[in-house]
């Protein structure tokens, strides 16, 4: 089924691979070989039915009784996720979030490395962050399009999100990982996730007694 017509699926079983991924590289760090949908559930405290029926829309993955081979599902989901490849990522916003991310080793060890940093301060535009050198915003667009750079992340203050964010569209960016806490508008075609740390622990504040 992966090859053809691409499947339409939801944003909840593309939300979920990740993380089947990441617990498959887990299990392959310990030389763990096959998985059941059982197993795999109870780790992740995900229906193991779910599991099963989330990697059924893309193909027969698994064998009645054996369960699931561990490196072929691995690659299986990083050619679904498109992860078999380099995806270089635009990061724009220098300041405290966006300096810490570009040092984050795990995404720099990644498939989606920050491959260019940008800011709109002076005094920011060439530091070297990174292994990278900060850029600045007069040839954004040019800059991302000569990179091949389709997913961008925001680490801008919130009144200036959308502003960077409809720059990062008109240079062909179609996924945008924003860190500001403002939504941002976006053509249909471009796809925005959202990190907000205060939402999430304001979020857990309603269960404090
Ligand atoms: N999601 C989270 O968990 C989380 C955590 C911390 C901060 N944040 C948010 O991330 C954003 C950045 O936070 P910070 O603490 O790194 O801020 P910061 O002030 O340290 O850095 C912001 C940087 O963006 C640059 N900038 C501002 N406008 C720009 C523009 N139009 N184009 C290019 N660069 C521009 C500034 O020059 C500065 O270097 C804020 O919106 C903040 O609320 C989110």
């Amino acid at each position: 089924m992966l090859q053809g017509k691409t499947p339409v699926v939801s944003q909840a079983v593309v939300r979920r691979l990740p993380i089947y991924l990441r617990y498959l590289q887990q299990l392959q760090a310990r030389e763990v070989d096959t998985v059941s949908s059982q197993e795999m559930g109870r780790d992740l405290d995900i229906n193991p039915a779910q599991i099963r029926k989330d990697l059924a829309y893309f193909g027969e993955f698994g064998r009645k009784g054996i369960g699931y081979h561990v490196p072929y599902l691995i690659e299986k989901i990083r050619q679904i996720l498109k992860l078999d490849r380099n995806l270089p990522v635009a990061l724009v916003g220098a300041g405290h979030l966006g300096i810490a991310l570009s040092n984050y080793s795990r995404l720099r060890r990644s498939e989606l490395a920050i491959a260019a940093i940008f800011d709109k301060d002076p005094r920011k535009i060439g530091l070297a962050v990174a292994g990278l050198t900060v850029q600045g915003m007069d040839d954004f667009e040019t800059r991302v399009r000569e990179q091949g750079i389709r997913i961008g992340i925001v680490a801008v203050p919130a009144p200036e999100a959308q502003a960077v964010a409809n720059r990062m569209v008109e240079a062909g960016i179609v996924g945008i990982l924003n860190f500001a806490p403002a939504t941002l508008r976006t053509p249909p075609t471009v796809h925005v996730r959202y990190s907000d740390v205060t939402s999430e622990l304001q979020a857990l504040a309603y269960y404090v007694r």
